[in-house]
């Protein structure tokens, strides 16, 4: 991947603090004599109260911990920035979006349920927020790696996230949605049957958050210089494509290194390898608001590609990592309600609910209102307002004038009006209605876009979403919970919920469940109501199999997995020919250390068999050599070697390696590559470009 030029956010510059070279000190900036010891009556006596150096240091790390994020508590964040690459002017005033703008971001991916410490690789939705220091203030885009939610009104939410964290009386599960009080949740709320469609996907396990699409979810409206509304839904692309991995090698994963997505986006910012992302829009004009089968204000909706394609309107490069972990991931503060001029809400009812609750979870969690001064949190276009006080005030605000309106200021800070300059307005918007708590029937289709996904995917990707429907499920002890969310898979289709049934030992139910409408029918009281024809039965985009002739190996990591006497030459050609594709090789050996080829030559061995793990790797080959006789007999290889076979990865063979294939109980396929029957480096770096043989899985009837 070329490089990109940098665009950096000078509020982080202008914070560093490089302590090389420096005097220790106190908080005062009081040199520091000796750092080891407390000041005592004696060399053995107590301690003393006027210590005023060790109150100073121990007070400090007493309150070093702020409390987590009451969601998406665990995170991976980068700077970069944005280029704008389309005209969108008829429908946005944005200065941002203007066509070649190039504006600084802070982006920051997270997994929603699991602790701070939690694995990266638990099933979950993963966070996507972006944060754009435009000119005129800072945006947030605050989305997820799946288009749509679990629920349609802000008032559930909170009752969502105590269903899914760990049960209150034990904290248990850790980071997992399989368990009895989600479920029994889940099958109370027939409304998120489409958002479990895709967490049971294999969405909910990326390779890499640098493979993972991004998503608004909520439609928001685009305002132009004129005033005329736009509505608009938001999308991320990864250049890198969307891909997962398997369910039994996530759960491994997490064994072996639950900062594998962390570390995977930190090294490769590290090593230039800067991960990129399209931004597209899907734009639905005001007039045809209420046109689809659908109602667009409805999160747990998308709107197919179909009926509107997505027009990329900039491209978000991320090409620098935090210095400071607590600086910039953990005080960052991202807020929906956050809009610039020529982006506004619609009347989402989730969306609404959204505004209110981040900041006001920020001026908890950071300890007061003036959390916006924070260097990451600050706008780059600066601010000025009369808010002179509160806790961990930063700016020191000048003059006597704390009011508006004033004139002993000339009325500063102004509003813009006053001026005949323009600020930010609202998208006027005429609204009739009566005050009610209550639900349209608009939303009340639940289940005919759960059924367009499932019959969008590939049959391994039903497969897959089958598998995790029973792994989940087994794990819940209720067996009117598995029964009630039988009921409303049968909603989505038969065959699906025959398949999940078989798996549990039971035959779902054909209707919904009594409790389960009971609760349906206080939002929607005609409830089951027969839902408008749909426009798009099945949608392409909503796959992730890689069709043929796309795909990249751009930055994969393959596994050279050799030992004492493998083949320089065999080595070095399988490296030559991946690295101009973009991959790396990593050399895995038996022992870490010193390692000597065939033609004397050596290298140094960082990973061995007994440190590393195959599902850490993307695909995997044995060159030639002396050491085939030693692999073959070696437990650890062969191992290594059949679990990427079972997790549908490629495998190649140099010559003279093709017998390690059989002691591995590996057979030929489309993505085992031996030496003497295909063409070796392009055959395998052909099938690295399809990700994953997710077909390997029928014959072998392994659960994935
Ligand atoms: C009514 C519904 C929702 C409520 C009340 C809500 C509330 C929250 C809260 C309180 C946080 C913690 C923020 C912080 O401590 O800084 C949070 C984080 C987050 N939420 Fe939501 N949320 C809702 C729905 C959603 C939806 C639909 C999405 C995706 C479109 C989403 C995406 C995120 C993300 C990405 C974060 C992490 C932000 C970060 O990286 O700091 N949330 N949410």
């Amino acid at each position: 991947m070329k490089k990109q030029k940098s665009s950096q956010n000078p509020n982080i510059d202008k914070n560093l603090i490089d302590n090389s070279n420096k005097i220790l000190t106190t908080n005062d900036g009081v040199p520091i004599h000796d750092n080891n010891n407390t000041l005592k009556a004696g060399n053995r006596g107590p301690s003393l109260q006027q210590d005023h150096i060790y109150f100073d240091k121990l007070m400090h790390f007493d309150r070093e911990r702020i409390p987590e994020r009451v969601v998406h508590a665990r995170g991976s964040a980068a700077h970069g920035f944005f280029e704008a690459t389309a005209d969108v002017s008829e429908y946005t005033s944005a200065k941002f979006l203007k066509k070649g703008t190039v504006t600084p971001v802070f982006t920051r991916f997270s997994t929603v349920a699991g602790f701070k410490g939690s694995t990266d690789l638990a099933r979950d939705v993963r966070g996507f927020s972006v944060k754009f220091y435009t000119e005129e203030g800072n945006y947030d885009l605050v989305g997820n790696n799946i288009p749509v939610f679990f629920i349609q009104d802000a008032m559930n939410f909170p009752d969502l996230v105590h269903a899914v964290k760990p049960e209150p009386n034990n904290e248990m599960p850790q980071a997992a949605s399989a368990h009895d009080t989600f479920w029994d949740f889940i099958s109370l709320m027939p409304e998120s049957a489409h958002m479990i469609m895709w967490v049971m996907s294999d969405r909910a396990i990326p390779r890499s958050l640098r493979m993972m699409e991004g998503f608004g979810v909520h439609t928001f409206k685009f305002v132009n210089k004129d005033g005329k509304g736009t509505f608009v839904k938001f999308h991320w692309r990864p250049k890198l494509g969307t891909h997962s991995v398997a369910w039994n090698e996530a759960q491994k994963i997490s064994g072996f290194n639950s900062d594998f997505h962390r570390q995977d986006l930190w090294e490769a910012i590290e090593e230039g390898n800067y991960p990129q992302w399209d931004l597209g829009v899907q734009l639905i004009p005001e007039e045809d608001e209420l046109k689809y089968s659908f109602d667009i204000l409805d999160p747990t909706k998308i709107i197919p590609e179909e009926l509107i394609p997505l027009k990329i309107i900039g491209t978000m490069t991320l090409n620098r990592n935090p210095e400071n972990f607590f600086a910039e991931n953990e005080q960052s503060a991202f807020d929906p309600g956050r809009v610039v001029p020529g982006i506004d809400f619609s009347n989402d009812p989730l969306l609404q609910g959204r505004i209110f609750s981040y900041m006001d979870t920020q001026n908890y969690r950071l300890g007061g209102p003036n959390f916006h001064e924070l260097p990451i949190n600050r706008p780059l276009n600066g601010k000025h307002n009369n808010q002179k006080d509160g806790f961990g005030k930063v700016d020191i605000l000048k003059g006597a004038v704390s009011y508006f309106p004033n004139s002993k200021m000339d009325g500063c800070p102004y509003q813009a009006m006053l001026r005949g300059e323009q600020g930010f307005e609202s998208h006027k918007e005429k609204i009739k209605a009566e005050k009610v708590r209550e639900r349209s029937d608009s939303f009340a289709d639940h289940f005919s876009q759960a059924t367009l996904f499932f019959n969008s995917q590939s049959p391994e990707e039903q497969d897959h979403i089958i598998n995790a429907l029973s792994f989940e499920l087994s794990k819940v002890k209720e067996a009117k919970i598995r029964e009630r969310v039988l009921a409303i898979l049968n909603q989505i289709e038969g065959k699906l919920a025959k398949k999940v049934g078989d798996n549990l030992g039971l035959t779902p139910p054909k209707e919904l469940d009594e409790l389960t409408l009971k609760f349906a029918r206080q939002n929607h009281p005609n409830y089951p109501i027969k839902p408008k024809k749909q426009e798009v039965k099945k949608s392409e985009a909503l796959s992730m199999k890689v069709k043929d002739g796309e795909g990249t190996i751009e930055t994969r990591k393959v596994a050279f997995l050799i030992d004492e006497g493998a083949s320089k030459s065999s080595v070095d050609k399988m490296k030559s020919a991946l690295e101009k594709e973009g991959a790396s090789a990593v050399m895995i050996a038996s022992k870490v250390g010193k390692l000597t080829f065939d033609d004397g030559s050596t290298t140094e061995i960082q990973h061995s068999y007994l440190t590393e793990a195959s599902v850490c790797y993307d695909a995997f080959f044995t060159p030639e050599g002396k050491h085939v006789k030693d692999l073959a007999k070696n437990p650890d290889y062969i191992h290594f070697l059949n679990e990427g076979y079972r997790h549908c990865k490629a495998i190649s063979f140099a010559k003279g390696a093709e017998e390690l294939a059989k002691k591995a109980f590996i057979e030929k396929d489309a993505a085992v590559i031996f030496e003497s029957k295909d063409d070796l480096h392009n055959d395998f770096i052909a099938a690295m470009k399809k990700h994953r043989l997710w077909e390997r899985e029928k014959p072998r009837k392994v659960p994935a």
